[in-house]
């Protein structure tokens, strides 16, 4: 029996963000799930739109945002500024005592630029060194940090990093010291199937069954990433991995379950 205490490390996305009533009723159970607990948050459909708005075309290459100078702006605007803050209230309205951050905040996460080759992403970060002692302080000290997917590296150049990434690395990171539960909340019910019905969960995934359901072209987009991070995430040290949907959060068997 493990002797480390629990931490839930918890990812909500872009979908959920997106839906104002969705986001409260995450919100809610969030606030009220025991023990120490981190939130990572996307927003990646909000910054989309907003570009869009500005005029800004996004281009994504399997579910990354290819991210020129004009559009980490926006991201960091979006994701550490709106969606953050937004989040942050809300759960101090809830008695949560959440602190939002980014990953200079603290230092706690340092990333690098990707290299250019074979696709040029431009501003876009792969985290390289989680400072777990500083995050575990936080932790200790009786807050519920809330990640926004920005980063920036060693010279200080801010970086968009994916929200998915970035769950997935603070989970590993803090797993020598906690038993962590990492669950990816999103607005469908699972990894489906088909991705048309609903209710065609697949129950369990791992890398063998991951590599089939990519080749048939049964996960795409933003999913490929996403399992990419929870299978990594398994691998190495994080005790639970589960993908479900935000409105699943408390509900420990429901989804799809990832395995080493
Ligand atoms: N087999 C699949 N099952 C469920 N979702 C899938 C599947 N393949 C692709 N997707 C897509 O992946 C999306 C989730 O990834 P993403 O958009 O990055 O989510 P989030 O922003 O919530 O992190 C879903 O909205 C869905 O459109
Ligand atoms: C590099 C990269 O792709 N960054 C992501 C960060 C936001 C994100 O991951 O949002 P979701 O979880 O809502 O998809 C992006 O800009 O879309």
């Amino acid at each position: 029996m493990s002797l480390k205490p629990n931490l839930q490390v918890v990812k909500i996305g872009g979908n959920v963000i997106d839906n104002p009533s969705a986001l409260a009723s995450f919100l809610t159970d969030f606030a009220s799930l025991e023990g120490p607990k981190i939130l990572v948050h996307g927003g990646g459909k909000i910054a989309t739109q907003m570009a869009a708005s500005m005029g800004i075309e996004s281009q994504l290459i399997e579910g990354r945002r290819v991210t020129n100078e004009e559009s980490l702006r926006i991201v960091t605007m979006v994701y550490a500024g709106w969606i953050n803050k937004s989040i942050v209230a809300d759960l101090q309205a809830l008695s949560c005592n959440s602190l939002g951050l980014t990953g200079p905040d603290g230092g706690i996460v340092v990333s690098k630029k990707r290299a250019a080759q074979p696709i040029d992403y431009g501003f876009v970060g792969d985290i390289i060194h989680v400072n777990a002692s500083s995050l575990s302080g936080l932790i200790t000290a009786g807050f519920s940090p809330v990640f926004a997917p920005i980063t920036a590296d060693a010279s200080g150049q801010l970086l968009n990093t994916n929200a998915d990434t970035m769950a997935q690395a603070l989970a590993i990171a803090l797993s020598s010291a906690y038993d962590v539960t990492l669950t990816y909340c999103f607005e469908k019910k699972g990894v489906l199937l088909d991705p048309a019905d609903d209710d065609s969960v697949i129950s369990s995934i791992n890398p063998a069954s991951f590599q089939d359901l990519k080749d048939k072209g049964i996960v795409s987009a933003g999913m490929i990433p996403k399992l990419e991070n929870a299978l990594k995430a398994i691998s190495a040290g994080v005790s639970v991995v589960r993908l479900c949907h935000a409105d699943n959060l408390q509900k420990v068997d429901i989804g799809t379950k990832i395995s080493a």
